[in-house]
């Protein structure tokens, strides 16, 4: 195990946005009560006026009969009414199929249950009965031009008024439960958005500026946007228009959502916020409904902003989007977001705020001028801007004289605010449980360690595997001390955290943004260390190493496909960039762009950076093997040792920087 770089963590932070129930979950419950009450109700009271179907040939025996009195034709369905009610299939009828013992389960199926009635329907056969209208006539039927009324409305109201009732009982109940406004906003809100109001006026709630930091530029971008919501006519005085959408962009947890409600703060106007996903229902129509609600409260309050967050959810481009349902639902959302983007004026004074971190899937008419024409890009704070957001979040916490805010930024490369506020909290929370009272440099120092390696984890060890853990563990920071380049070695321990045996942690001195070759090689040596020193002590492999293979192959498969660094491959790009905002790769989409005879020639090249990485490593600790005995004495004595310790123990100096020199000659 290698813990060079810390793994960013997911967002921890409970989101401004959420908090309420997902209806969706409650949409085929809500469908099955309907449906019990249904089939109950209609078992329960048969309705009396259903009509009869009957046989054409019964139906024109009746009419010869005198008894029929009316009838209504609608294509080849004839429904009428008797004069005396009429049962079929009449009993002679029923008793013939039996004695006849049906051959199949269809034969028996033809003949339905014996009903009465006065009301019937029956089908013209297919051959035309050419006398039947004299004939009818002759009869006395009143041919009629309207439907036979069969107790119409009032039957059907008979018969849904009591699952209607039983529904409006379960709602009454379970408003009840979920207490005032909770829950699904009643079954009648389903249309209505569940935007989330924050009122900024009062003191409790309100975000400003002053609570975001170290995203200086997308800060200053935001300004402008509180001016205008402050005085709208300054700005539209000389017929400008104002900006009507800003587009936040950044990877998780940078902070768009703070963002976007300290504008509101700073210009004292009402908060909408609400995440595009809940935008999406099961029911077609749903999300524009919502959508148009949103916008009516926001008018009805103006100015205000509204925010919604992971537009992405509806905002992909179109053709884009999943086949699997809900298509339709996305396209009419998002249609209905544009139409009320440009349906108001820009004078209304509303800004509609949208956060993504996918900004590439979105549709192009959501980017197109008076929409979301303004991108303003959230990045991942760099060293001081981490100091400055860790300094945010310690306001309320009492610190111990010897905590340096600007060494734990150092030590924290990669992290988001949100990641920030996480370790300030966990900190926190570990010095109250060590009853101390103030937090200190060590409960930080833990408290990211925690973060970042998972917590510790009893488990038995035999010496055997404590000694061979240590070996491996040792073999990685002995690489990190004497391959020039290599990230400083800050600790090694070997008690169990997460899925790791063992950690030796490194991490850069500076953020960096570009990666020599000789930076990225020395890494590799690094990670390979830990089965380099088992080879070298014991001669035999164990399972331990499969975390650095892992990064190792990652990470030289990217040197050989991104970054041009294959001579054999040359400067052509062979696999598809991160998404810079996600990380990952964003995928070619299918089809590799290459033959296979370059993808022969790309594990080629990703082994060879293996293994002469591989051999280099076990050449350095072979040279240095008596610095890697006693390093692996020294964490045997205290299973974890510190970057002095380690420093005294192998009596070697820190691995030399690497220098940008000019090469010469
Ligand atoms: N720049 C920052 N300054 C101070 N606090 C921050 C900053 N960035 C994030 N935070 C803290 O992290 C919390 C979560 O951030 P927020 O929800 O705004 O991130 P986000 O970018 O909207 O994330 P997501 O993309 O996951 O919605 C915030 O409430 C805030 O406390
Ligand atoms: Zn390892």
């Amino acid at each position: 195990m290698n813990g060079s770089t810390p793994p960013r963590q997911p967002n921890g932070t409970a989101k401004p946005g959420g908090g309420t129930l997902p209806p969706r979950k409650y949409w085929p419950w809500f469908l099955l009560v309907v449906l019990v009450n249904y089939l109950l109700v209609s078992y329960l009271f048969p309705q009396p006026n259903a009509p009869v179907t009957v046989p054409y040939t019964v139906f024109r025996e009746e009419a010869g009969k005198g008894n029929v009195t009316a009838i209504y034709s609608r294509g080849t369905t004839i429904e009428g009414r008797f004069r005396a009610a009429v049962t079929w299939p009449t009993q002679e009828e029923v008793k013939q199929a039996g004695q006849q013992a049906p051959r199949t389960a269809l034969d028996r199926r033809l003949l339905p249950p014996p009903r009465t009635s006065v009301y019937f329907s029956t089908e013209l056969p297919a051959f035309f009965d050419r006398g039947l209208e004299d004939f009818l006539i002759r009869n006395k039927v009143e041919i009629s031009a309207v439907p036979i009324q069969q107790g119409g409305l009032w039957n059907t109201l008979l018969l849904f008024a009591p699952a209607l009732l039983i529904i409006g009982f379960y709602v009454w109940m379970y408003r009840r439960m979920a207490g005032q406004g909770g829950g699904m906003g009643g079954m009648f809100g389903i249309g209505r958005s569940k935007a989330k109001r924050y009122d900024t006026a009062d003191a409790a709630n309100r975000v400003t500026f002053n609570d975001v930091a170290g995203i200086d530029e997308a800060e200053a971008e935001l300004v402008e946007i509180v001016d205008f919501l402050k005085a709208p006519d300054k700005y539209t005085r000389l017929g400008g228009s104002a900006p009507k959408g800003v587009l936040l962009i950044g990877s998780p947890g940078t902070g768009k959502t703070l963002l976007a409600k300290a504008v509101a703060g700073e210009a004292g106007v009402p908060f909408f916020s609400m995440s595009a996903a809940e935008f999406v229902e099961m029911i077609v129509g749903v999300g524009a409904a919502r959508v148009r609600d949103l916008f009516k409260q926001a008018r009805e309050s103006a100015p205000a902003i509204i925010f919604i967050d992971e537009i992405d959810a509806i905002g992909r481009a179109r053709g884009q989007m999943g086949a699997i349902g809900g298509h339709s639902e996305q396209e009419q959302t998002l249609q209905q977001i544009l139409t009320e983007m440009d349906g108001f004026s820009g004078r209304e004074g509303i800004i509609v705020l949208a956060a993504t971190n996918a900004p590439d899937v979105l549709d192009r008419a959501l980017l197109r001028p008076g929409r979301f024409d303004r991108r303003v890009v959230v990045n991942l704070p760099d060293k001081t801007g981490r100091a400055a957001i860790l300094g945010v979040h310690v306001r309320k916490v009492p610190l111990g004289p010897d905590v340096s805010l600007e060494e734990l930024a150092q030590a924290t490369p990669g992290f988001s605010g949100a990641d920030l506020k996480n370790l300030v909290n966990e900190a926190a929370l570990l010095a109250a449980r060590r009853s101390e009272n103030a937090v200190g440099h060590k409960d930080f120092l833990d408290a990211l360690e925690k973060i970042v390696l998972g917590p510790e984890r009893p488990l038995l060890l035999s010496a055997d595997d404590r000694e061979r853990i240590a070996y491996h563990e040792s073999g990685h920071a002995i690489l990190g001390l004497v391959v020039a380049g290599a990230d400083p070695v800050h600790r090694v321990s070997i008690v169990p955290r997460g899925q790791a045996l063992g950690v030796t942690y490194q991490r850069p001195q500076t953020d960096r943004y570009n990666y020599p070759e000789a930076y990225l090689r020395a890494r590799i040596i690094g990670m390979l260390g830990g089965r380099a020193a088992e080879e070298v002590v014991y001669g035999t492999k164990t399972t331990g190493a499969e975390n650095d293979i892992e990064q190792a192959t990652q990470l030289a498969r990217n040197m050989v496909t991104r970054w041009g660094m294959s001579d054999a491959l040359g400067m052509v790009q062979l696999a598809p960039r991160e998404n810079q905002f996600l990380g990952g790769p964003a995928g070619f989409g299918g089809e590799k762009p290459f033959s296979e005879q370059t993808a022969a020639l790309i594990d080629a090249e990703v082994q060879r950076i293996i293994n002469d990485c591989h051999e280099e490593a076990k050449r350095l600790l072979r040279a240095h093997r008596a610095a890697l005995d006693s390093l692996v004495a020294a964490l045997l004595r205290t299973e974890t040792v510190s970057e002095e310790e380690i420093l005294q123990a192998t009596g070697l100096p820190p691995a030399p920087q690497l220098e940008a020199r000019p090469l010469r000659g």
